[in-house]
């Protein structure tokens, strides 16, 4: 199942990046406040127009910034116009040289807004643009004279956008590492709980009803431990989790609930199928041969199976359903389905 959100971030960089963009507007509300102040007393009533629409969008883009699923395409348009609008900045000939310095904070703010590939692109663009300007309006003074000096913006500048590259790379890889980590059990690598529960939330958001959930339990696992050994009990772990990976779709999800209980989610699954797919996997692991030292393991499992066609109530309801169906099929003697 797909982790991420809609537009491919995980939720946290979205929460990250969400931070950050409201920042910003509230300095783009501020400056654009004052700019307009200035403007009207001097009386450029016309840049002063061009302030008051961008404070009014920054106001708007606020106020849906909480709740927009369409954050990374709201980044995107927002830093295109605080960009174009740094590149009229740097064009026109009212503007001193020192506005310049502004070039270094493009990389850093476009990596930390749209993520290193996005962000990198455009941050090259604008560096691009802003270099094209800077030679257009200095090209012939005598700053252009002095190899020193321009080699000090070029690296400075350089710097800045690898820098924020390198550390943006790093940041969503480690954070890629810590998700995987809190959402997979690190024995069998199978998602864990918390995985199951957002899975199992999402699949109720985006409809995809009936919803089955399949319980399976493995019959007296705690011989398999004290007669082989802890070690051998987890690798019989990792093979029940392998069977149940060979069993399911894309869509669906197996998951490790604890000890040797484990659980498949099957959206738009109805009963009938979410039993004849509980039935092959007992009839799998019925089968398999997990060899110790001379030994063959002989392997059963009991599986209680639930189906909601609009479970409203959340996950837990469900579990405790497909839960008393497993103790039934313990009760009727194990290596069983019911549900
Ligand atoms: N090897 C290993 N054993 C575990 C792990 N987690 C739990 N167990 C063991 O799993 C066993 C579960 O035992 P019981 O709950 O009695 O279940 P059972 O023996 O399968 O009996 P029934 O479920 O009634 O058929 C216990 O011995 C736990 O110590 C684990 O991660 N690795």
């Amino acid at each position: 199942m797909n982790q991420g959100t809609p537009e491919g971030d995980s939720d946290l960089s979205q929460r990250h990046r969400r931070e950050l963009l409201r920042l910003l507007l509230w300095f783009t509300v501020l400056f654009s406040v004052g700019f307009i102040a200035i403007n009207f007393s001097v009386g450029k009533y016309g840049l002063m127009a061009i302030e008051i629409a961008v404070a009014v969008f920054a106001v708007w883009l606020l106020t849906i910034l909480p709740r927009t699923p369409n954050l990374r395409r709201w980044a995107l348009v927002y830093m295109v116009t605080l960009l174009s609008g740094t590149m009229f900045a740097f064009a026109s000939p009212a503007t001193s040289i020192t506005v310049f310095s502004w070039i270094l904070v493009m990389p850093v703010l476009t990596h930390l807004l749209l993520g290193r590939w996005l962000g990198g692109v455009l941050s090259l663009f604008y560096l691009v643009l802003s270099a094209s300007i800077f030679c257009w309006r200095f090209g012939t003074t005598q700053l252009m004279d002095t190899p020193g000096s321009i080699a000090n913006i070029v690296t400075v500048t350089a710097c800045a956008y690898l820098f924020s590259h390198v550390y943006e790379a790093s940041r969503e890889r480690a954070e890629q590492q810590l998700s995987v980590m809190a959402l997979t059990d690190s024995l069998t690598g199978l998602a864990n709980r918390t995985q199951l529960e957002q899975s199992f939330s999402r699949a109720v958001l985006q409809r995809q009803l009936p919803l089955s959930l399949v319980m399976i339990d493995l019959d007296y696992f705690k011989r398999i431990n004290d007669e082989h050994g802890h070690a051998t009990g987890d690798a019989v772990l990792r093979i029940i989790a392998q069977a149940m990976r060979e069993h399911i779709r894309e869509s669906d999800l197996a998951c490790r609930l604890g000890g040797e209980e484990f659980c498949l989610l099957l959206p738009s699954t109805n009963p009938q199928r979410a039993r004849r797919l509980a039935d092959r996997l007992r009839e799998d692991i019925e089968t398999l041969e997990c060899r110790h030292e001379d030994a063959v393991l002989k392997l059963t499992a009991s599986i209680g199976v639930a189906t909601a066609s609009n479970p409203t109530d959340g996950l837990d309801p469900m579990l405790h359903v497909a839960d008393q169906n497993l103790y039934r099929a313990k009760f009727a003697g194990r290596n069983c389905v019911v549900g």
